[in-house]
């Protein structure tokens, strides 16, 4: 059904059927939510095994209740995948692109290739009014720079328009965040892609999301900008975890004591082994990157810094490893629980965890690795680790046990059964996810980062009093 606004607009589709390019983490859960919400939707990607498991009803990467939701996308008849372009060109109404914008080899930059790709393929073959939307994070420019790309690629007479609508979901939460996010952006250059997207958001719109529309750079820049601040906030009170470190003041006490002003907010403060994933730390220096070449490249230098420290923090992490075996770590056997960047995701791109093993292992120790859920993963990329099935092998005669992705099973264990598989009683916390006291109350050495090796009685009661706060 199509609806006339006035008659300089073109026709509205009320019901458009979509098409979502690029099926990974982002454009797999786009699509399989889009379906749920009533559209007719086609996914498409150039890996045909992607789409072939997709097709079967397998997602090919853990994401917590993705697989259900894509179950119950295919068994109402709207939604199904293809490798053909011209399949979607010929159908779609409104064409999502969602292809990755990784960092480019030997470069900060974010390497466009797919996008320009995606877009290009996809515009040379449509024949009738349509939407493309970009969803990938870009630099600053990008649609406006695809938008005459797309101008010169598609078939003479073609009503195509571009719009840019960034997404802000977290893996681990993806489908929640799709289905119900804090707001929608829809980056437009007219009124008409405005209404056509507003169409194709309607049933998020009718919960009352807030949504912002803007102009295309303006829509680029929010996703950037949005990144830059949670990884500026992380890496703010990793910082203050340096300043601890130096002082024997305790960032676990500061953090909860920043937090509880609401104007600071205790999410995205929680201190660590810092920030990974394929998202956060491409972005930052993308970002950085962009500025430079728009001549505002002070204007985000600290995102440089930013950076720094989140790094320094892998390297303190290797270091509290290193003190708890009286020097060097040659020849001693490392626990490494987690692998993936962060818990209920498989995702082992830029993974402080795995950095933090693959230093380990150059200086010579032994590194065990188990992750629930990431394993396939870390193997494929870090071969010349060892893996282990379960927690309880990967902890068997260790002699540094060291927590590195906050996933609940190891949030769980228990000091005194880990204590009767270790060798050695020794621990490092890289996530402020365990009991501090309970383990040194039960004979461990626990360390954990930015916070004293020998903490007060102080410490030691107000860690009991607040409990482990949630920051994330
Ligand atoms: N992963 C996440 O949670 C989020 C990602 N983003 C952004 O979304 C974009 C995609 O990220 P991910 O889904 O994580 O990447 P991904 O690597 O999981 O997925 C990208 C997909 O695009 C496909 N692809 C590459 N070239 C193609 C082409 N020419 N035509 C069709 N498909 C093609 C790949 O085969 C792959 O399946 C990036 O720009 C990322 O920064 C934004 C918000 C959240
Ligand atoms: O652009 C993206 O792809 C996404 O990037 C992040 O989402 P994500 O990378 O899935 O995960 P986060 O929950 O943001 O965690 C990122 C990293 O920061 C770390 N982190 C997070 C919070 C915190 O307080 N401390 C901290 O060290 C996590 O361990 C993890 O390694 C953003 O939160 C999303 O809004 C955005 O859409």
């Amino acid at each position: 059904m199509t609806t006339e606004i006035g008659s300089s607009l073109p026709p509205i589709v009320e019901n458009p059927r979509m098409t979502v390019i690029g099926t990974g983490y982002l454009g797999a859960t786009h699509a399989i939510c889009m379906a749920l919400l009533g559209f007719d939707v086609l996914g498409v990607d150039v890996d045909s095994s992607k789409i072939a498991a997709l097709q079967s009803g397998r997602v090919p990467f853990y994401e917590p209740g993705l697989s259900d939701a894509l179950s119950e996308a295919l068994a109402s008849g709207r939604l199904r995948f293809s490798t053909d372009f011209a399949e979607a060109a010929e159908w779609g109404d409104v064409h999502f692109l969602c292809v990755g914008t990784p960092q480019s080899k030997g470069s900060d930059a974010a390497d466009l290739t797919y996008v320009d790709l995606a877009f290009t393929e996809l515009a040379s073959r449509i024949t009738r009014r349509a939407l493309l939307v970009g969803k990938s994070t870009v630099p600053i420019g990008t649609a406006a720079r695809l938008t005459s790309l797309v101008q010169a690629v598609s078939p003479a007479g073609t009503e195509l328009e571009l719009a840019w609508n960034p997404e802000f979901l977290r893996e681990g939460y993806a489908v929640k965040d799709t289905l119900h996010p804090d707001r929608l952006v829809f980056g437009v250059q007219s009124v008409w892609a405005e209404r056509q997207l507003a169409a194709a958001f309607r049933p998020i719109l009718e919960e009352g999301t807030p949504l912002v529309v803007a102009d295309l750079a303006t829509a680029e820049l929010v996703k950037v900008a949005a990144n830059s601040f949670l990884a500026t906030k992380i890496s703010y009170i990793n910082a203050m975890a340096e300043v601890c470190e130096a002082t024997g003041a305790d960032v676990n006490l500061l953090a909860t004591a920043l937090g509880h002003d609401s104007r600071i907010g205790s999410r995205f403060l929680k201190p660590g082994l810092g920030f990974g994933g394929g998202c956060l730390p491409k972005d930052i220096r993308a970002f950085a990157h962009r500025a430079d070449e728009l001549g505002v490249g002070q204007a985000v230098a600290f995102l440089r810094e930013v950076d720094s420290i989140n790094q320094r923090r892998r390297v303190r992490t290797v270091n509290l490893v290193e003190e708890l075996a009286g020097g060097s770590v040659r020849g001693l056997r490392v626990a490494a629980l987690g692998a993936a960047f962060k818990p209920n995701s498989d995702d082992i791109r830029d993974a402080p965890a795995l950095d933090v093993a693959r230093m380990l292992h150059e200086a010579g120790a032994i590194v065990t690795v188990y992750d629930p859920e990431a394993m396939e993963n870390a193997k494929r990329s870090y071969p010349e680790l060892n893996y282990a099935d379960s927690l309880a092998q990967a902890v068997e005669e260790a002699d540094v046990v060291a927590l590195l992705t906050e996933w609940q099973e190891f949030r769980d264990a228990d000091p005194d059964d880990l204590a009767e598989l270790v060798a050695h009683r020794r621990i490092v916390d890289g996530r402020h996810a365990l009991d501090a006291a309970d383990f040194r109350a039960k004979g461990w050495e626990f360390r954990a980062l930015g916070r004293p090796a020998n903490p007060s009685t102080v410490s030691l009661e107000a860690d009991a009093r607040e409990g482990l706060l949630a920051f994330a």
